[in-house]
């Protein structure tokens, strides 16, 4: 057996260090007992680093590879289409800003590099380090909450690059200049800010995403309004960094809980162990005192759709085919700011938007603002309804369903769909928009199912393309979380269509990072 370099010693003391633990000296018993397991630890890491298949190098060489020929297509692609990729500097982000970005070979040559690097990383930096960053990733996103509340990208926003001193942004708000600085500095080490000189900060295009464009003067003077009439995408990420962390931090004990573990009920989830209640999530945002909440949270909804690729609901379905009057139902619509973008480029769709009562409040100011022509005219239909009831809309030609499969379990998701199914012509189709999640390993099942085969990156990349699409895989925990419900891959998907009288006909991957715009198709089975 190989022995453990003095080297690997000395990192595991110093990161034993760095944790808070006391630096062990070589004559204590406890130093003994915890340098056997190392060296245990580290004799199996030996014997794996001899296999001639697994060369570190080999991989770190190949990843670099990747990374630069992906840096040459995305150089080429750009030349060709005459358009600039948005620098990290440039501000405000806007959808529009994006456009280089969002070439398709641009975006498939960046997910190749996201995937990369990431994997870079998890060979170069020490594995102990690497677990750490990971379990303490939390506070990334408190320091975003703690941004955002702050107001910290509009007060910046005049700043320019020079910035302001910290003194100066956590004046509005009262917060402590010296936690503020703290706070900021852990963002600008993730990009999130620049710190200019020491205590002076000034916004990038990463913390623009959550300036609403009001003044500090405006967002002071209206308490709990700072999103309204904005494209609110702080509100996304109050909802992530609040409801669903808070919630988060209960899920390991509701997994390990004998009865609740088991469970697949949206009533005996982390969220409802973590806020001390009994009441599915939305039921709970209806109460009176999660008022702001469920408005932020409809808010936020609108601001998932308005930030991601421009249109994207649009692509990977043949909306041109339906003719005048053809009639999509959003069941659990939210405010339907999915078919804003398809109302206006198909004027010959008309819309019935479902959802619960306070949803729909929402959502009829959402429309009188957005298009009120076409709620004037009827077009597009305001209705509360529950999903769970039988659906009153008939001769359907889209049974559109965005978000809805991940926030419940299969039974429940099997109850909506049988209903649509009930009302179903032979012509209708079943929409769902969702994340599909592919598996981290190579899978071949699905390959029948048109659209489902997608090529492999290139090795040694995960055949999921591993951090590129990352986000599915949060969301996924996220719906455990929030709802008992669930991210799917397409052999789910397939089979919750099956059980509810669906035949699952097509898949729609969408563009390489991708949230929540993957399409299921679906026909009465
Ligand atoms: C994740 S949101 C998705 C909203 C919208 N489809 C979108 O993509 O923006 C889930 C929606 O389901 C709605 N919902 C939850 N339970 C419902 C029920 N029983 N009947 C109708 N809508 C419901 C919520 O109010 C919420 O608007």
């Amino acid at each position: 057996m190989p022995m453990p370099s003095t080297a690997a010693r000395g990192s595991y003391t110093r990161t034993a260090f760095i944790i808070g633990t006391p630096p062990m000296t070589p004559s204590s018993p406890v130093s003994q007992h915890r340098t056997g397991i190392l060296d245990r630890l580290l004799h199996r890491t030996n014997r794996k680093q001899m296999d001639p298949s697994v060369d570190a190098l080999a991989e770190l060489k190949a990843l670099a590879g990747i990374i630069t020929t992906s840096i040459a297509t995305i150089e080429a692609s750009l030349k060709e289409n005459s358009l600039a990729y948005p620098s990290p500097r440039a501000v405000p982000f806007t959808p529009q800003s994006e456009s280089g970005r969002n070439i398709p070979e641009v975006q498939l040559a960046g997910s190749n590099i996201v995937a990369a690097a990431s994997q870079l990383i998890s060979i170069v930096r020490p594995p102990p380090l690497t677990l750490i960053a990971y379990a303490l990733q939390f506070h990334v996103s408190t320091a975003l909450r703690i941004a955002i509340i702050a107001h910290t990208a509009e007060i910046l926003r005049d700043a320019g690059a020079q910035g302001k001193h910290v003194q100066d942004i956590a004046r509005p708000t009262n917060i402590d200049p010296a936690k503020l600085a703290r706070v900021l500095r852990l963002l600008a080490t993730n990009h999130v800010f620049i710190e200019v000189s020491p205590d002076v900060f000034a916004t990038n295009r990463l913390s623009s995403i959550f300036d609403t464009g009001k003044s500090i003067e405006e967002i002071m003077a209206k308490p709990g309004k700072k999103y309204e009439g904005t494209i609110a995408f702080g509100a996304l990420l109050e909802h992530f960094s609040d409801d669903a962390l808070t919630s988060a931090t209960s899920l390991p004990d509701v997994i390990v809980d004998p009865r609740d573990g088991l469970s697949n009920e949206p009533t005996t989830t982390a969220f409802n162990r973590a806020f001390k209640n009994d009441l599915p999530f939305f039921e709970w945002f209806d109460l009176p005192a999660q008022a702001a909440r469920m408005a932020r949270f409809s808010i936020a909804m609108d601001g998932a759709t308005q930030m991601a690729v421009p249109d994207e609901i649009v692509q990977g379905f043949n909306w041109e085919s339906y003719p005048e009057g053809s009639l999509v139902v959003d069941v659990g619509g939210g405010v339907g700011s999915q078919c804003l973008p398809l109302a206006k480029k198909y004027p010959q769709l008309s819309f019935v938007i479902q959802d619960r009562a306070p949803v729909i409040q929402e959502a009829v100011k959402f429309w009188s603002d957005v298009l009120p022509g076409h709620y004037k005219n009827g077009k597009v239909s305001l209705e509360t309804h529950d999903f769970f009831t039988p659906q009153p809309v008939r001769k359907v030609s889209v049974f559109l369903l965005r978000m809805i499969m991940h926030d419940w379990s299969e039974e429940y998701c099997v109850k909506i769909l049988r209903i649509l199914r009930a009302v179903a012509d032979e012509s209708t189709k079943l929409l769902l928009v969702d994340n599909i999640v592919p598996y981290a390993c190579n899978e071949t099942q699905s390959k029948d199912i048109p659209g489902a085969e997608r090529p492999l990156p290139p090795p040694p990349l995960l055949p999921n393309l591993g951090h590129a699409g990352i986000i599915a895989y949060y969301t996924d925990l996220n719906m455990m979380t929030l709802f008992n419900g669930q991210e799917r891959t397409v052999l789910q998907l397939q089979a919750l269509m099956k059980k509810s009288g669906w035949k699952l006909v097509e898949v729609y991957y969408g563009n390489p990072f991708s949230v929540g715009q993957s399409k299921a198709i679906g026909v009465p089975a």
